[in-house]
């Protein structure tokens, strides 16, 4: 089992050019070199983070589980960060993983609603059934 590899900001700040780009997102390094020109949204906007913290822009577009998952595909190491370095960018995270997880549990609760409010309804519709039968 090999060690998992760790580069600083300043490793990757050297991996800056179309075919040898690696960006750091949620402190962790990525080379996306093969994926620049399949980038729905561009290669300009990659080539703008090559060699620093994406964390903020890859989180900003609300990209989708199907890019994270292509971003793990790409992944090279973990960032070590050394004295000097920006704080963790992770704060973008929580919020955007937040927002999708409540438009989630919404509609889970409006179907919830509908379904329990049909079926409300259909007793009711059946009871007073009942009762006319009885008269
Ligand atoms: C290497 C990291 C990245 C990956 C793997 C990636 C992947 C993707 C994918 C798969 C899409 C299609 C929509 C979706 O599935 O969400 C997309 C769209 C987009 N991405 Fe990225 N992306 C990356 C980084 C970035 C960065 C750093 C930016 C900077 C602003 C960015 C800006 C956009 C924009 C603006 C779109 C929307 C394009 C459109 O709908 O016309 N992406 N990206």
């Amino acid at each position: 089992m090999s060690a998992e590899k760790e580069l600083t900001y300043s490793d990757v700040s050297e991996h800056t050019g179309k075919k040898d780009l690696y960006i750091v997102v949620h402190d962790k390094v990525y080379n996306c070199s093969s994926f620049v020109d399949e980038h729905p949204g561009g290669e300009e906007v990659l080539l703008d983070v090559g060699g620093q913290d994406a964390t903020e822009a890859f989180e900003d577009v609300g990209h989708s589980d199907e890019a994270r998952e292509i971003l793990e595909g790409m992944l090279v190491a973990k960032l070590k960060r050394v004295d000097g370095d920006p704080a963790p960018k992770s704060s973008a995270q929580p919020t955007a993983a937040g927002t999708k997880d409540a438009a989630t549990g919404f509609g889970i609760a409006t179907y919830a609603l509908i379904l329990v409010g049909g079926a409300l309804a259909f007793a009711a519709y059946q009871y007073l059934q009942a009762q006319s039968e009885q008269k």
